[in-house]
């Protein structure tokens, strides 16, 4: 406890300092209602290494009203402050105690509150401050830097960021204009295969859960529980409901078995009733075999009258049905086990209606399989288990984040992230984050992003600069929509997008799995939170109560914001949004069409001065042509090595 003690003088001369310099500076600057704002973190005293960032929990927050001593703010003279050896300023009433006005909380909130300021922490980061892993010395001049559009006139900070090329244009409060679709652009249309992928990749990314225990309890199968009560797994499914696949007959009874108990499960009935054309096929064609004189038709008509038997249905039901069981096996032939598992509803209007079901559209399905794949097994790592209740062995083929696969419109063979960089980057690493991480090398245990509250009287109120709604993480407090499936709600879903080699020289880029309205958020823009960084791409935004510039660093963390690229026609923005008095950088949709690359505007600010070419392709493409810094001509086909995406 003495220890604590002495923590709690410590934390009062850090404040007291404080004091002096908050006088010194921002009153100076004209701060109309001062406000003193304090947050505690508990963190890991050890170094920080790339590999492994010190952890810091946040301990609470407390606001001081500072406007009744303003007038004890007011700046001293010069003369009563001294320079000390160390270079700090000793204040002559430095250590006088906090008079009660000075320490009256106006609020506060309690360790076990949460505030989502992007929480990580992150302390020196060797890799952070340099350019090319060299050490830079933060005046140098920056030549390289996503940069946000500045939002006010003047920006004042201690290690103030030069102007520079390479500057992303943010929209600052502009519902993003409708974007007309060009038909040439190469997009599904809304025939129904189109519906039924979209369905696919809708359920890859929602919350269906493919547990093979709960989804066989709401079966109620186990009431089939061996007497001996001994209940051996196979892949996490008792051997026992696994289905005998030896004869047509036991294959038909099985079938009716799922098919009469799967209303709580579409996934497991659509891989038996597939499975069970397979049989029926094999079974057609040992008749064939036996008496090869009878026609083919004769021999269909008496497996279907056998199946009926086992089903308890009439020629025609049975027919019926199969009639959609053998879409589902074609659609599963070309787009494979996931994109029937994950299909819903969509596979079975696709199957019995057949619209724009032909040659075309399998082969669609086809170049999607392995993507399909993808999103399945990052994202649902036991769903290939499932298959066991039919014996089929199937081995989890993509490991890791479904953004550490790169994957290709052609359907070849997705690639590993990391391989796609390692020609620039021999020592490449990409950390998958969904909140940014602030760099305490840079910022200390300070979120840059930090807004002034929006109700000071009540700062764990915070209302949407935007929409003047609450906002709450609390799903049942928020009245905050301005982008749902980011803020406001207790679970995000994963969002439908994928990293896509480009076919044009882009390197990677990032396709839309879904449609995504005009004014919709893809994604918020996240990385370390840093500073000063020169000679690499930043996004760099301004936090406007204090003016702090701040970069949004994606080399070694971030999210699939990373890999948009530039279109003179793009179909996206990034736009500054404030969430529980925190700046946010999202990304947001213009009107994206299903399986549209996504595309930002970076303007001129980035362009100027590259030494590439843009390779949008657009017709009113603006820096296709370019003059070098060397003065020499550069196109698209005489372009120098240009893709080294982010560094
Ligand atoms: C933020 S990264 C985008 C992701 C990048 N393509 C990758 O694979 O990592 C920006 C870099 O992508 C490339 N890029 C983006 N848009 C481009 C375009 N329209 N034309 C040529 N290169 C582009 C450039 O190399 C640029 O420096």
């Amino acid at each position: 406890m003495s220890e604590v003690v002495g923590l709690s003088e410590s934390i009062n001369q850090a404040i007291q300092e404080f004091f002096a310099r908050l006088s010194s500076e921002h009153v100076a600057n004209g701060i109309a209602k001062p406000v003193l704002r304090v947050e505690a973190f508990l963190q890991d005293g050890q170094d920080a290494t790339a590999e492994q960032p010190v952890i810091s929990h946040h301990l609470g927050s407390r606001i001081l009203d500072l406007s009744h001593v303003r007038s004890s703010l007011t700046p001293k003279p010069p003369s009563t402050q001294t320079v000390l050896t160390d270079g700090t300023h000793d204040v002559s009433d430095r250590q006088q105690p906090l008079t009660s006005e000075q320490s009256e909380v106006i609020s506060s909130s309690s360790p076990g509150h949460e505030r989502r300021y992007g929480s990580k922490h992150l302390r020196p980061l060797p890799s952070v401050r340099r350019d090319e892993d060299k050490v830079q010395p933060i005046s140098r001049k920056p030549t390289g830097g996503l940069r946000l559009a500045p939002a006010l006139k003047s920006l004042t900070q201690n290690d103030p960021v030069e102007d520079s090329q390479r500057q992303l244009a943010l929209d600052y409060h502009t519902f993003p204009k409708r974007r007309k679709i060009r038909p040439e652009t190469q997009c599904m249309q809304p025939s129904s295969l189109d519906k039924l992928v979209i369905g696919i990749w809708e359920q890859l990314h929602g919350s269906i859960n493919l547990d093979p225990h709960s989804i066989l309890d709401s079966y109620r199968l186990s009431l089939d529980q061996p007497k001996n009560g001994s209940i051996e797994f196979a892949n996490g499914i008792p051997s026992h409901l696994v289905a005998a696949n030896d004869t047509f007959s036991q294959m038909s009874v099985f079938c009716r078995k799922v098919t009469q108990a799967s209303r709580a499960c579409r996934s497991v009935e659509l891989i038996v009733q597939t499975r069970w054309m397979e049989h029926f096929d094999a079974r057609v064609e040992a008749l064939a075999c036996a008496t090869p004189e009878i026609s083919i038709n004769k021999h269909r008509k008496a497996a279907i009258m056998e199946a009926c038997q086992h089903f308890g249905w009439t020629e025609k039901e049975l027919r019926n049905k199969t009639a959609i069981w053998r879409g589902y096996q074609e659609v599963k032939e070309a787009g494979g086990w996931a994109a029937l598992v994950f299909s819903g509803m969509g596979l079975y209007r696709f199957c019995k209606y057949r619209v724009g079901f032909d040659k075309e559209a399998m082969q669609r399905l086809r170049n999607l399989r392995s993507r399909f794949e993808v999103a399945a097994d990052t994202l649902h790592p036991h769903w290939r288990h499932l298959l066991s209740i039919i014996g089929e062995r199937s081995d989890h083929i993509y490991e890791g984040h479904q953004h550490d696969w790169v994957v290709f419109e052609s359907g070849d063979d997705p690639i590993p992230l990391r391989a796609t960089y390692l020609q620039w980057d021999p020592q490449f690493t990409f950390e998958h984050i969904d909140e940014s991480i602030v760099d305490e090398t840079a910022w200390g245990c300070e979120d840059p992003r930090w807004l002034a509250p929006t109700n000071p009287g009540a700062p764990n109120k915070h209302i949407c600069r935007t929409c003047t709604g609450s906002q709450s993480d609390n799903p049942k407090d928020n009245d905050c929509h301005c982008f749902p499936n980011l803020f406001g709600s207790s679970k995000r879903n994963p969002v439908p997008v994928q990293v896509m080699r480009t076919h044009n020289g882009k390197n990677n880029g990032l396709v839309a799995l879904v449609p995504f309205e005009r004014g919709t958020s893809i994604g918020e823009f996240t990385g370390l939170l840093t500073h000063s960084l020169a000679n690499t791409d930043v996004m760099t935004a301004t936090s406007p109560s204090t003016n702090r510039i701040f970069q949004i660093y994606q080399k070694r963390y971030g999210n699939y914001t990373r890999f948009v690229n530039h279109s003179c026609n793009p179909n996206a923005q990034f736009q500054q949004f404030a969430w529980m008095d925190t700046v946010r950088v999202v990304l947001v949709s213009k009107g994206i069409a299903v399986g549209e690359e996504v595309t930002v505007d970076y303007t001129d600010r980035y362009w100027g001065g590259l030494d590439k070419v843009c390779l949008c392709g657009e017709p009113c493409c603006r820096y296709k042509t370019k003059r070098l810094r060397s003065g020499t001509e550069m196109n698209e086909h005489g372009a120098p090595q240009l893709l080294e995406g982010v560094h």
